[in-house]
C-alpha cells in the first residue's frame, strides 16, 4: 500500500512562562492512499495539535523539537517556509469544524471557488468557473451554478461545509485533515457529510486524516485509528481491533463511556479522575494516575510500544504482561 504520510517521533513542545512543555510526545503513524485515519482521544489530548505540525501552522510559542513528517517521500521539516506554504492549500488540504473561518463572508462562493482553483490548478477563468461546477455537484450541491453567486452567509452550516470539501478537494490535495468537521452539525447532516467524504475517498487518490472526540462518528468513518492520551498515543489498530478487542486501559476506558441503548441494563463507566494537564509532571505512563492496573513498573518508565495482534499496537505493560 501506498502511504501518503508518515510521521516519526515527533515531538512538539509549548512555551509557557519561559518554560517548554512538551505536548507531542514521540509520536509515529502513518496514512495510506483511500485510508481513512481516526486521532481520537480527550479534550487536551493533542489531536489539533498534531494537525498544526503537519500544516506547519503552530502558534508562535509552539515548535517541533524533532522527528520527521513526510509527505509523499518528501520531509516537510526539512523544508524552508517558503516551500512548505506551497504544500498547503495544494498538497494538503484541510476542512475545520466551522466553515467560515475558512469561507471569506464577504466573497461569493464562487469567486472563492474560482480563486482556489485558479491558483493550485492553473487554470484560467472560463475552465476554473467549469471546474467549480463540477466540484459543487461532486460533493452534491444541487444548482449548483446559481450556488456560485451566493455568500457563505446565504447557506446552511451544512451547505457552507460541503462548499468548503469541495473547496479543499478542487486543489487534488494528497492528505485530507478534517478537524472535527461534523460536530458544529446536527446528526442528519452530520452523517451526509461523513457518507459523502467516506464516497470522495474511494475516488480521489488522497489520505484522510481525521480529528474527533466522537467515537460514533470513528467507527462510521474510519479505517484505522489512534488513541491519544496526554500527547502520547497509546493505541493504534485497525477499526474493528480498537472497537471489539481494545487492549489499553484507557481505551477500554473510552469505548465503557459511550452509550450503547442495544443493552437493557448499561451503564455509562466514566474514566475516574482528571486528565492531566500540560504542565503537570507524572513520571512513566503519563494515565498511570487514573489507571486501576497500574503497579510500579508503571510509575517508573513509559511502556514501549508492542505489536499485539497484525498492525494492533499497544503501549502498556498490562497488554504487554498479557501477551506473555
Ligand atoms: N498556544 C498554546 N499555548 C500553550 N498550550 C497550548 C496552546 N495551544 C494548545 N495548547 C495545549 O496543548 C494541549 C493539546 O491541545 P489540542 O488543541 O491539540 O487538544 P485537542 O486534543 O485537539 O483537544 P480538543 O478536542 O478540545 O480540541 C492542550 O493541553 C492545550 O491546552
Amino acid at each position: 500500500m501506498e502511504k501518503v504520510l508518515e510521521v516519526n517521533n515527533l515531538v512538539a513542545t509549548f512555551t509557557i512562562n519561559k518554560k517548554e512543555y512538551e505536548v507531542l510526545r514521540d509520536i509515529s503513524f502513518s496514512i495510506n492512499k483511500n485510508e481513512t485515519l481516526c486521532v481520537v482521544g480527550e479534550s487536551g489530548c493533542g489531536k489539533s495539535v498534531t494537525t498544526l505540525c503537519i500544516m506547519d501552522l503552530l502558534p508562535n510559542n509552539g515548535r517541533v523539537v524533532s522527528g520527521s513528517i513526510s509527505l509523499n517521500g518528501t520531509d516537510l521539516t526539512k523544508l524552508s517556509k517558503k516551500e512548505r506554504n506551497s504544500y498547503r492549500g495544494k498538497k494538503m488540504g484541510m476542512i475545520f469544524q466551522e466553515p467560515m473561518t475558512a469561507l471569506n463572508p464577504l466573497l461569493t462562493i464562487g469567486y472563492q471557488l474560482c480563486e482556489n482553483i485558479m491558483l493550485h490548478r492553473g487554470l484560467d477563468k472560463k475552465e476554473a468557473k467549469k471546474l467549480a461546477v463540477e466540484y459543487l455537484e461532486k460533493v452534491g450541491i444541487a444548482q449548483a451554478e446559481s450556488r456560485l453567486k451566493q455568500y457563505p452567509f446565504q447557506l446552511s452550516g451544512g451547505l457552507r461545509q460541503r462548499v468548503l470539501i469541495a473547496m479543499v478537494l478542487s486543489a487534488q490535495p494528497d492528505l485530507l485533515i478534517a478537524d472535527e468537521p461534523t460536530t458544529a452539525l446536527d446528526v442528519t447532516i452530520q452523517k451526509q457529510v461523513l457518507t459523502l467524504l467516506n464516497d470522495l475517498k474511494k475516488e480521489m487518490s488522497a489520505g484522510i486524516l481525521f480529528i474527533t472526540h466522537d467515537l460514533g462518528v470513528v467507527a462510521e468513518i474510519a479505517d484505522r485509528v489512534i488513541v491519544l492520551y496526554s500527547g502520547r498515543k497509546v493505541e493504534e489498530g485497525s477499526v474493528a481491533q480498537i472497537f471489539k478487542n481494545p487492549k489499553h486501559p484507557y481505551t477500554i476506558g473510552l469505548m465503557n463511556a459511550v452509550p450503547n441503548v442495544d443493552l437493557d441494563e448499561f451503564e455509562i463507566q466514566p474514566i475516574p479522575g482528571t486528565f492531566p494537564n500540560l504542565t503537570e509532571e507524572i513520571k512513566g505512563c503519563r494515565f498511570n494516575p487514573r489507571c486501576k492496573y497500574a503497579h510500579s513498573r508503571c510509575f517508573e518508565e513509559v511502556p514501549c510500544t508492542i505489536e499485539v495482534e497484525p498492525g494492533h499496537f499497544v503501549s502498556c505493560y498490562k497488554a504487554e504482561e498479557e501477551m506473555q
